[in-house]
């Protein structure tokens, strides 16, 4: 995935790679709250293998979006699609909107139908975790049970749903050893090994940051949706959030959809950005594409008239707004406290 990951379109095809072979499709997804339109018929792709971050000014609805990819809210009109298995899968797509059931598998593939599905099932079948804007770790448990209880699910099908479990039946112990080598493998991966047996609530903030991700990445997920990751990290933090994120999509091929305000992180690691505003999407590419946009430009100053931005100047204060926010952030109920 990630030799492809700097070329935008396949070979002759003409088409943006997460067109052509993308994990998730939003399409025409619109949720309102009483007369608030939040997301108004917004659609675009994660390509599979690629860092997709999800961008725009507060309250542009970015939030919204992943609460109705990971099934918290139910859209009030639209269809999200997730892929197992490559390509678009177009005749299992119309088979299953078709059929009203939520999802279809055939051989390695499978199209889940998201906007049907509780969120337990967009997690355990459709394959999609989450991390979210305020840490959400389980504070009293150590760091190993968080990651062990991450993968209850699994442990309790190995168990048959019976005292199996603690009858220690062989199956039950092969699980429960195979999810201790993961917990293990992921403790590794972020750097929290040497804390396993200490209280997660006790940990630095950044370092409370990576368990989350650890514990997202023991569910196996194909895609991996993290709420502004980089939120209240330094700049030490947010270079090994980077190094994570890479690892994750290159070496697990994971894809990773993120919402993210510091443009340092999104402009480095994103293969693809999608700008929303207002609820409606106003650019998605490249990040250089999207960089370069003045539709972007104007939406993070607030300025109507695009044509009165001197470009150059604007990106510079783009960057230090994005930079201004990201350190407000971290000082308003979105840090260790939170
Ligand atoms: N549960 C809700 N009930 C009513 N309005 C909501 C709800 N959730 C979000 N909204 C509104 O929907 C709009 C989009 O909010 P959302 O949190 O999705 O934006 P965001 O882009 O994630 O913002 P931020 O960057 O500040 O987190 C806002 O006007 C918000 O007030």
């Amino acid at each position: 995935m990630a030799a492809a990951a700097n070329e935008t379109m396949p070979a002759g095809t003409g088409v943006a790679r997460w067109d052509a072979d993308p994990i998730l499709s939003v399409e025409h997804l619109t949720m309102r709250f009483g007369g608030l339109v939040a997301v108004g018929d917004l659609s675009f792709n994660v390509g599979r293998g690629d860092i997709t971050a999800l961008i725009g000014p507060n309250g542009a609805g970015k939030t919204t979006v992943f609460n109705c990819v990971t099934g918290f809210y139910k859209p009030t009109e639209g269809r999200i699609v997730m892929r197992h298995g490559p390509g678009r899968q177009e005749e299992a797509v119309r088979e299953v909107t078709a059929s009203g059931l939520r999802w279809q598998r055939k051989g390695p593939g499978g199209v889940y139908l998201l906007e049907r599905m509780p969120d337990h099932e967009i997690s355990h079948k459709a394959k999609v975790a989450r991390t979210f804007q305020n840490i959400r770790l389980f504070g009293g448990m150590t760091v190993l049970e968080n990651l062990l209880v991450a993968q209850h699910n699994h442990l309790m099908v190995a168990s048959g749903y019976t005292i199996g479990g603690i009858l220690g039946l062989p199956g039950f112990r092969k699980a429960e050893a195979a999810s201790i080598d993961k917990a293990v493998h992921w403790l590794e991966q972020v750097r929290l090994l040497d804390r396993a047996d200490v209280a997660a609530a006790s940990l630095p903030y950044g370092a409370q940051r990576r368990l989350e991700i650890a514990r997202a990445m023991c569910t196996d997920p194909q895609l991996l949706c993290l709420d502004e990751p980089a939120a209240g990290l330094n700049p030490r933090e947010s270079a090994e959030l980077n190094a994570l994120l890479r690892l994750i999509r290159d070496a697990h091929d994971t894809s990773v959809l993120l919402i993210e305000h510091d443009m340092s992180v999104v402009m480095e690691i994103s293969d693809h950005v999608v700008v929303l505003d207002y609820g409606v999407k106003i650019s998605d590419g490249t990040a250089e594409q999207v960089r370069n946009d003045p539709k972007v430009i104007a939406a993070y100053l607030g300025v109507e008239d695009e044509d009165e931005i001197d470009v150059p100047e604007v990106q510079e204060d783009i960057h230090h707004i994005a930079e201004h926010q990201a350190g407000h952030d971290g000082d308003s109920g979105k840090g260790p406290g939170a």
